[in-house]
């Protein structure tokens, strides 16, 4: 099996209130962005697909693995890594020792460590503020230390919910091409509410829009979708907003 996410007719719900019924998703390898408005349910998807919340319907393949089998989340967890929208951390750790902390939880061999953290660090520009305490950190700088938690271990899967906020103009360039290096070994789900930042990095574009799927393309594919008239300052926009008012639009 090639793809590394499957769900079908997945269901997740808060209390009462149904964020998505029936939903089916395919991810492929590369960089797939999840664009979707605010409370369009990306989110609740991505911790339905990392396992922090566990759908009440459907049925979901990761890695290969199906991960709602007893057992079968654990056997994957370690190939899977995570940024949450909001990164947790501990205030006095440096940025050296949350990294290391975060490989030490995803199994990295302990002689393995030191590489791996240098590498993350490396990667997202943090080298130099290694001995940073994390509480002492900006937002942009925080998030990135995020990122570097949830590749120290070279995930298969990298699932990054809305990584690009709080970025400056220069940190989201940056962030673009740590996703294109990463995803050359690892599939990547990236969400945001931003259409610009798939332009560069999308290999495939997944709009959500009220708990529904209504595309799944690519750049090119939903540029084609834009209809004349409609809000948007170049035809990508133009193709999301045609997009949110279609109902399940294939490309
Ligand atoms: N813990 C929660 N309890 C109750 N409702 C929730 C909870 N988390 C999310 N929701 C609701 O579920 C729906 C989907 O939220 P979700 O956060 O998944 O959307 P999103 O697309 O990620 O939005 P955003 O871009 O604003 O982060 C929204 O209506 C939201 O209000």
């Amino acid at each position: 099996m090639d793809e590394a996410i499957i769900g079908h007719g997945l269901a997740q719900r808060y209390g009462k209130r149904s964020v998505f019924r029936d939903l089916d998703v395919v991810v492929s390898p590369g960089v797939t962005v999840l664009l979707g408005p605010n409370g369009a349910g990306k989110t609740t998807l991505l911790h339905t697909i990392v396992g922090l919340k566990r759908p009440e319907a459907g049925s979901l393949h990761v890695l290969g693995r199906d991960v709602l089998r007893r057992g079968g989340l654990r056997s994957v967890a370690a190939r899977i890594g995570f940024l949450p929208q909001v990164v947790s951390h501990y205030p006095g750790y440096t940025v050296r020792d949350s990294v290391a902390y975060a490989a030490w939880l995803k199994g990295v061999p302990e002689r393995d460590i030191a590489t791996k953290v240098d590498r993350a660090l490396g990667l997202m520009s943090l080298s130099g503020r290694a001995r940073s305490r994390m509480g002492s950190l900006s937002g942009g700088l925080l998030r990135r230390a995020g990122i570097a938690q949830a590749i120290v271990h070279e995930p298969e899967l990298l699932v990054l919910d809305e990584p690009a906020a709080g970025l400056d103009p220069q940190q989201r360039i940056e962030l673009r091409r740590v996703l294109r290096k990463v995803a050359g070994s690892a599939t990547v789900l990236v969400s945001t509410h931003v259409v610009d930042d798939a332009r560069h990095v999308a290999d495939t574009i997944i709009v959500l829009d009220d708990g529904a799927v209504v595309f799944t393309g690519t750049v090119a594919g939903l540029e084609g979708l834009a209809m004349p008239g409609v809000d948007g300052d170049n035809d990508l926009e133009r193709g999301y907003v045609t997009a949110l008012r279609q109902t399940a639009v294939r490309a």
